[in-house]
Order: C-alpha cells, then structure tokens, then sequence
C-alpha cells in the first residue's frame, strides 16, 4: 500500500504515445471497477465460497493475500466478506483466533477499490480499536494485504507528537486507530475531514461499546456522516439494541457462526481450573512456570502493579524462562518491543494485564494462565483466546480462590465454556513465600512494589460488579500479604460511603474504614512490628521519595509508570498523612507549580497553594489541616451595640486633644494608677493576715484536740461508715520529700548514654512531682497530693 507520482518532461511525439497509453489504462481500469462491481452484485449470498480466488475480488487484493498465503475462507470470512462486499453493515460474532480481522479488511479495500477512492477523496474507512497493540496488528495485517493497492493509510494511536499526526491525517484514506487519540483529532485538528466517510468498523466492538471508551465513540460517531456502512466484529458480540442505536446501523446483518456450536471456544483448546487460595497463588504460579521450562505461556494478572511486583520479584528468582512484563502503563516504544520479543521467541513468560487479551495475535502460545480471576466470562473467553487460534492447538488454567469457584464455573458454564477441575502436583509444588519475604526484608523498593500490587490487587477485587464470585470479605488478605513477602497487610481505606457495609466485613486487620483514625488504628494492632529502617522509609508522608530508586530499579520504567505508583484513586488507598508543611511536599510544589495539571488557589493569608494532586485537593479539604494554614485568629472585644473593635485602638485625635495636653494626661494616668495599686495592695494584706489567722486557729484546735488524746483520723468528721479511714491508702503512699530521701545514689552512666537521656528523665519526673510550698493540712490538701503521685 503506497501512493506514488511520475513527472517529467516529455517530447511531444513520446507524450502523445504515453498519453494513448493512459487512457488506454484509465479504460481498463473503468472496464475492471465495472465488471467488478456487477459481479458483486450478482454474488450469490447462499453459496458457499471456500476460496479468495472465488470472490469477485480486484487485483490488487486478491494479490495481496496470495503473497500473505492466504487461501481459503475461514467460516467467519466466507459469510461476513461477501455481504461486507454488498456494503451491508454486520454484527459479527466467531470464536476468538477464528480471521474476523480479513472479514472487515477485505471488504475495506474492495469497497474503496470499486468506489475509484483517491487521496483527493479523503478519509474512506475509519477501524476503531480498544488498544494500541491490537491498532497495530491490524494495521500490519492491512499493509500486508493491501500491499498492491495505492491507498494511503494510517495508524492515529497516540504516542507520537499530535502535530506530526496532523499533517499527515488529512492525507489518509484508511485510518486504524484507538478511540482516544481519534476524537482528540477530530477535536484539534481543523483540517481533517470525515465528511466523506463511506465505512466505519470497529474491532472488539462489545469492548469499545463499553463504558470506558462510551463517551469518545459516541463523539467520534456525532461526527461522521450517517450514511456510511458499519461494521463490528467481537467474539462476544454486543447485541445490545441501545448500542446499535447509538451507532446508527441500518438493517444489520447479524453474522455469527458459531452460535449454534456446542461450547464458545475453540475447540483444539482444554481448559482447566485450579482451586487455589489467594495467599497459594504465587507458589503455584511459580511452580506451574518451574514445570514448563519450554513453554510459550501468558500469564495474566488483574492490574500493572501486579504484573510489575511478579515480574521483579520472579526475575530475581530465575526461574529459567525469560521473563517479560506488559501493561498500559509502559511507554510505548516499550510495550512495542515487548509484544515483538513475545511474538519472535519459542519459549518465554509474559505476565500481562488484560491490555494483550483481546484480538492479539501471538503466534504459538502453549499455555494461558490466569492467575487473577477475570471479571465476568467475556474476558475470560478473550484471554484464553491467545492460544489455540486458527486451527493450532493450546491449554489454559484459571487460578481460583475457594470463594470465587462457585460463582465463576456457573458463570463459565452459562457462556458454553467446557472447564474441568485439575489439581497442582503436590510434588511440584514448592513454597516462595520466605524467599520472597527475604527479598523484600532487603529490597525497599520491592516491598513497596508489593505493598502497591497488594492493594491494587484489593481494590480490582472490591470493585468487581458480579458479587457471586467476588466477594472481599472472604479472601484470606492478611495470608496474601505475607504470601508476597510483606510483614503485614497495608492498610486500605474505602472511600465511598455505600461500599462501608463491605469493609465491616472484611478482614480487619487488612482493610479498616475511614471513621477509624490511624492513631487508634495502631493502638488497635496487638502485635507490635519490628520496624526496620526501611519501614521506616516505606513509612514516609510522601512516598514519592521513592520513585528515583524505583525508575532506576526499572528498565523502561516512565513517567506516567511513576505517576501511577501514585495515583491513589477515588475508591481506595493506602491510608497515609501528608503535612502540607512537610519537606517532600515543598519539593512536590516545586514539580507541580511548573506542570500544566497544576490548579493554583488563593492560600488562606499565605502564599497560594498549589493543587497538583487528588491527594493535595482532599488535603486541602480537611478543615483540620486548612486550620495549620489559617492566620491565628485576632481578639477582639465587643462594644454594646455589638461592634467589634480591636483591643488596642487608636483614639480619634480631636477626642484625645479635648482632655488636655499629653503631657497632663500621662501625669494624671501616673497618679490614678498609683493609688490603684495602693489600694490593691491594701486589701492584699488584708486578706493575708487573715488566712495566717486562720490556719493559726486550725493548728491551735489541732493541737488541743491531740492533747484530748484524739487522733485525727479516728475524728468524726474523716471516718466514712464502716468506721474506715479514707485516707489510710493515701497516707501509705510515700511523700514528695521521701521519695527524694529514699533515692538511691547516681548510678554511673552507660557509654552509649549522653546527658540529654539524664534531662529527659528529669524533666519527665518534674512533671510528676507535686510542687506543695506548705505541708498538706486539710483532705483537699492530700487528695490533691495523693491524685499528683497516681498521675
Ligand atoms: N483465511 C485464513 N487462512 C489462514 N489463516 C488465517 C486466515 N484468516 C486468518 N488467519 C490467521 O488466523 C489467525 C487469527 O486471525 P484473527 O487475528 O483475525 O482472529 P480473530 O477472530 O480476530 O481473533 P480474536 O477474536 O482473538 O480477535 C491469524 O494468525 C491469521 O493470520
């Protein structure tokens, strides 16, 4: 597929004969669309067609797929090309593996072909795909078929610059793209024109139906004509009349040729399921990768910081497999080299999240793993549609916590999916969990690659729709933590106000609700960790501190891979407190201020505060912290009329003028304020020499009342009913002075002990002595001593 020009100068006799020749050609060509088109028309849809050769197909088609060696029709192709070619719009279903991707090629091609489409035409075929890999695969596969035609093509998938795409859009006549990048074309980019669209399709329809991708196809469809043919293809096709709808087909034609089949996927594929609980998982993993040393395997996980923790910590172990790791989160030059290294070797072990499960074409894969159980059979059946495909034969194994067997095979069994139970050989199975806690005990950067998998982990389980087979509070979470080497569970919190009811019953120690405050949380935890310097680390406020050690851990590792180690979302998160003071968030401003995301707002009577982060915008919301950033408040004291004024304020200069010079006023403020102060001082020495009075009588009846040989607690007044003496416990209890006496001698310091131990311990006794300047005489006297000495 390419375009191509000739110029030049010509002689006159010679330009005359070329020109003969062009028009010669232009007949022909006219000739060949017409009898092309005719033949279409007349195609027969009841016959059967087993080869290519048997459709009216052009040149340049039928020449492409000869030079990629393909023959005969798959079921699929024979039934969706030749009503594609009649320009109807299709629903496609087949198994996965089944060539539904030429069932929509060969017809984009043709339908141009016999349309006369020239780049001076525009944008004739647009094909939607939910990821890049899979734009890329049918990209590949449209360039080799099309090999012959001068049709311009294109892949919009982002990763490259938006400008460089943009010049060349307008040129294409057939884009492959993801739904994302599409719209933010047809946004941005002024000169690219859809208006002329003849064919829409989308691969993996149900998929890019979907919520995630909802909103980006419906505006990519606002856009387009309405009169257009549409296509969509799935093994698990959407019928959903609302979809329809919203892509406005016409009269579709529901092609699915393996409805009436007994089971809903390949047939050359067995599939098995393990029961095995979540905490067992890696070891059986490991195990099962330890056993097939020579297997081309996919292992797929339910998020990429799984995916991250399992390859790190495996690639340690060394298996004896190489080792790959894939998700959306890698940069795309990444990612690329990734599927190409997995499609080129004969034995290796990808784990990957669900961005390979559909539509990927590997060839030769042995085994599918899926390690996390997939959210409903739909995606069960796309990722076990890696292996087996196209006639080829391949096995799969679902890993199964005992909670999700039950839900998940009757779900499977109602999807026509034949799985039977295996068991891991005892005798191959073997135990990484202290392996895999030594490592993280001595890597940092590993613990906390587990802590982050964990609660992603946590998180794709909470979020599941189908409660039958997930449910979070029957998952031994505490055994998963220590199963991946972590000393303990990290705490999770659940954000929204519904999902409460769940985390009550969910394990404790491993996910605590919001309400619970951390301090109360730790005095809650029985057993006090051993905190390593390195818990420590984990332990910081911010841990983006991190995330220098962990690039540089990471081949390939970038910044939106940083970024996710961060991005704690709306549902769950591990619970952490960032001062808004603290020194890694000053650093933070620093990055943030400078970034385009970053949200300034007006600081409260301080500098403005930077919001670069969901986490800084809830921080911000606590109106505990926003109280550290308020002014301390002013007093102010009301007049009668409810005024507020200042304490101190500055009299109205003509008032203050009216009571005479400044000079009087202060000789007048002077005497006043001395004879104030002499008749305080009168009065306190009044009131001295009463209370010495007054304790002198006490003492004189005191001593009166012991002469009458009464002693003071066998007095009325202090014995309680039974005759007992309240404050006989409180006498035992040794006095201020005694305890000073009763001291032992200074013991010699310690090597390790400095001064400043000797002033903590003194300032903490300090606290608890009682600093009484007279001896205690009455009961409130001594129950003040004795509530100082218990405290
Ligand atoms: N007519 C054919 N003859 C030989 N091989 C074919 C033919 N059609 C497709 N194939 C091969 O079959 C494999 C699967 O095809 P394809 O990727 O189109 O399957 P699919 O139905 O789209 O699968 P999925 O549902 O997983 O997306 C590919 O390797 C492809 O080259």
């Amino acid at each position: 597929m390419a375009s191509s020009a000739v110029g030049g100068r010509k002689s006159k006799s010679s330009g005359r004969g070329k020109n003969d020749v062009r028009s010669l050609k232009r007949k022909r060509d006219v000739d060949e669309h017409e009898t092309l088109q005719k033949a279409v028309e007349g195609l027969d849809l009841k016959g059967e067609i087993k080869d290519f050769k048997d459709l009216p197909l052009s040149q340049p088609t039928s020449r492409g797929l000869e030079a990629s060696h393909f023959k005969t029709l798959t079921d699929i192709q024979s039934k969706a090309v030749p009503l594609a070619l009649k320009g109807r719009d299709i629903l496609g279903a087949a198994k996965t593996g089944s060539g539904k991707t030429l069932s929509f090629l060969v017809p984009v091609l043709e339908n141009l072909y016999r349309a006369t489409w020239t780049e001076l035409d525009g944008l004739g075929a647009l094909i939607i795909s939910p990821t890049r890999e899979l734009a890329i695969q049918i990209f590949e596969v449209l360039r080799k078929i099309g090999r012959y035609h001068t049709f311009s093509a294109g892949l919009v998938i982002g990763g490259k610059s938006l400008q460089e795409e943009r010049e060349r859009l307008g040129r294409m006549n057939i884009l492959v793209c993801t739904p994302g990048r599409m719209l933010q074309h047809m946004d941005q980019t002024a000169a690219f024109e859809v208006d002329n669209l003849q064919m829409l399709v989308l691969d993996e329809a149900d998929r890019i139906m979907d919520m995630g991708f909802q909103t980006s196809v419906d505006a990519i469809v606002e856009h387009l004509p309405k009169q257009r043919q549409t296509m969509l293809f799935s093994a698990t096709q959407t019928k959903k009349v609302s979809d329809l709808a919203r892509l406005s087909l016409r009269d579709p034609e529901y092609v699915a040729v393996h409805e009436a089949a007994a089971q809903a996927t390949p047939t050359t594929l067995q599939q098995y399921y393990v029961v095995t609980p979540l905490p067992e998982k890696l070891n059986t993993l490991f195990s099962f990768i330890r056993s097939n040393l020579k297997a081309k395997i996919i292992v797929f996980m339910s998020s990429g910081k799984q995916v991250r923790f399992v390859y790190e910590s495996f690639r340690h172990m060394q298996p004896g497999i190489p080792l790959l790791h894939l998700h959306g989160r890698q940069k795309q030059t990444a990612r690329l080299d990734i599927t190409s290294k997995f499609s080129a070797t004969k034995n290796s072990c990808i784990f990957a999240t669900d961005v390979v499960a559909r539509g990927l074409d590997f060839p030769a894969v042995d085994w599918v793993i899926q390690m996390d159980c997939p959210e409903d059979a739909d995606t069960y059946i796309h990722r076990v549609g890696r292996t087996a495909r196209y006639e080829r034969a391949g096995k799969a194994v679902l890993f199964l916590d005992p909670s999700e067997v039950e839900g998940m095979v009757k779900r499977l069994e109602l999807k026509k999916v034949p799985i039977q139970q295996t068991k891991a050989r005892d005798k191959k199975q073997q135990s990484i969990q202290s392996q895999l806690q030594n490592m993280c005990f001595q890597d940092p950067e590993l613990k906390y690659l587990g802590q982050k998998a964990f609660v992603s982990y946590a998180k794709s389980v909470f979020v599941q729709k189908d409660k039958d087979i997930f449910n979070i509070s029957k998952y031994d979470l505490e055994g998963y933590a220590s199963s991946i080497g972590l000393p303990g569970a990290p705490k999770i919190k659940f954000q929204r106000g519904e999902d409460m009811k769940k985390i009550k019953n969910a394990p404790r120690a491993a996910i605590s609700s919001d309400e619970e405050s951390d301090e109360e949380k730790d005095k809650n935890s029985k057993k006090p960790e051993v905190r390593t310097k390195y818990d420590r680390m984990f332990e910081r406020r911010n841990q983006d501190v991190l995330s220098g050690h962990y690039s540089k851990m990471i081949a390939g590792a970038d910044d939106e891979q940083l970024a996710d180690a961060d991005e704690d979302n709306d549902f769950l998160s591990v619970k952490r407190v960032v001062p808004i003071n603290s020194e890694e968030d000053s650093d933070d401003d620093g990055v943030a201020a400078s970034g385009p995301a970053a949200k300034v707002i007006p600081g409260i009577g301080k500098e403005p505060l930077v919001i670069d982060s969901k986490r800084r915008e809830k921080l911000l919301k606590s109106k505990k912290k926003l109280a550290n950033l308020k002014e301390k408040g002013t007093k102010v004291v009301f007049d009668e009329d409810g005024v507020a004024h200042q304490i101190y304020e500055l009299e109205d200069e003509d008032d203050f003028a009216k009571r005479g010079s400044a000079e009087t006023q202060r000789a007048k403020f002077l005497e006043e304020e001395a004879a104030r102060v002499r008749e305080a001082d009168l009065d306190d020495k009044q009131l001295a020499k009463q209370k010495k009075r007054e304790k002198k009588e006490k003492r004189k009846a005191r001593e009166e009342a012991q002469a009458a040989g009464l002693s003071e607690h066998e007095g009325p007044t202090l014995a309680d009913e039974d005759g007992q003496d309240p404050l006989e416990l409180l006498r035992s209890l040794p006095m201020a002075d005694d305890e000073e006496k009763e001291r032992p001698a200074k013991r010699p310091k310690k090597w390790f002990e400095d001064d400043s131990e000797d002033e903590k311990k003194t300032s903490k006794r300090k606290g608890r002595v009682i600093e009484a300047e007279d001896e205690p005489e009455t009961l409130e006297d001594l129950e003040a001593l004795a509530a100082g000495l218990l405290n």
